[in-house]
């Protein structure tokens, strides 16, 4: 009996190496596969892909698993997200690429059902466990400005108009020196300048908040994530986004614990706003972000140029305050 739990715990403990694809075809949309009903995770939708052989790269990995299981290439490839997941029979490494220039039509090798779905529509298919954040990675974009200083309402709704138009599609709105009720004010003005955007606004503040109808999610601050799972559970609905702002790895953790769907890791670099305060620098940035099991935004003194810097390293794309509000 010791011998066998003894094995299974050698199983468990290793890890899988899995090249996955996010394939996303020349109309935006996604491919997903049903997985065949005789294997690990039987009957869920996923996204193509398989074991990593010895020998091979990741873009080999791929470019074969996708031959294998749908008799398609794909030439282009950008890192979307790297997810360790333990499930009770074995641990898996989901290393996520989001793959285009499909070559030739997709067909389940496998007898498996296949479907190109509106990224919108990943959130009705049922996935395995560790696809949550690959799921929230693809729908979320590579740019987060959160909101900085501003002396009027009206230079607010111009500033966050000018990024909207530019193409921004999540904003933090921060304004810490204001009170509840004339934030909340602005709040709702600034949700219907997202709206016709189809952009998501996350507040700063309590849980309480996700019960407003408008809210699209909140942003919580470092000293919040001790607030158990349980209490945003209790108030969130479908599609409200629920993040936080990350420092280290304690509390990289505790915002996995506490059900986080992304965050952001600061600072990256030297900030004006900070100037005593000590950076981490891109390596320390990239290892975090690479055990981390949601969604990263690098965050601090980065400017909007830095996304694909950012996402080579395995993170989500970059947050700003200074880089989106001061620019035009
Ligand atoms: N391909 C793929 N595998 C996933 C996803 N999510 C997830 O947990 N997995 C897990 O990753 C593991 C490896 O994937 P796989 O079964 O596709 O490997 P494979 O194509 O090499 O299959 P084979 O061993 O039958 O040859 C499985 O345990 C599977 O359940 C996903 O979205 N796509
Ligand atoms: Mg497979």
């Amino acid at each position: 009996m010791a011998k066998k739990q003894q094995s299974d715990q050698k199983q468990s403990d290793y890890v899988v190496h899995v090249a996955v694809a996010v394939i996303r075809g020349d109309d935006g949309r996604i491919l997903v596969a049903r997985r065949p009903d005789d294997k690990h995770m039987g009957g869920l939708w996923e996204f193509p892909g398989g074991k990593v052989e010895p020998d091979e790269d990741l873009k080999e990995a791929l470019n074969r698993e996708l031959m294998e299981e749908l008799d398609i290439t794909v030439s282009t490839f950008q890192p979307l997200i790297t997810i360790q997941h333990q499930y009770p029979e074995k641990t898996v490494l989901l290393d996520t690429w989001l793959v285009s220039g499909v070559n030739g039509t997709p067909k389940g090798n496998e007898g498996q059902e296949v479907q190109w779905v509106e990224a919108d529509g990943l959130t009705g298919l049922d996935f395995p466990p560790a696809n949550e954040p690959i799921v929230n990675a693809v729908l979320l974009p590579g740019q987060y400005m959160v909101t900085g200083l501003f002396s009027s309402a009206a230079e607010l709704i111009e500033k966050v108009s000018r990024q909207l138009e530019n193409g921004l599609r999540l904003i933090q709105f921060r304004a810490p020196w204001l009170q509840e009720k004339p934030y909340l004010h602005l709040a709702r003005e600034l949700h219907h300048l997202c709206q016709p955007f189809n952009a998501k606004l996350l507040l700063k503040g309590d849980p309480e908040l996700l019960q407003e109808t408008w809210c699209d999610g909140i942003h919580l601050r470092s000293d919040q994530l001790s607030i158990p799972a349980s209490e945003w559970k209790r108030y969130r609905r479908k599609g409200q986004w629920l993040a936080a702002s990350c420092h280290n790895e304690e509390q990289l953790r505790a915002a996995e614990v506490a059900g986080m769907d992304f965050v952001t890791l600061s600072p990256v670099r030297p900030t004006k706003s900070h100037p005593g305060r000590l950076s981490m620098g891109h390596e320390r940035a990239t290892e975090l972000t690479l055990c981390s099991r949601v969604p990263v935004y690098w965050l601090g003194g980065l400017g909007r140029s830095d996304e694909s810097l950012a996402i080579d390293c395995g993170a989500q794309g970059v947050a700003g305050i200074g880089a989106f509000w001061l620019t035009h």
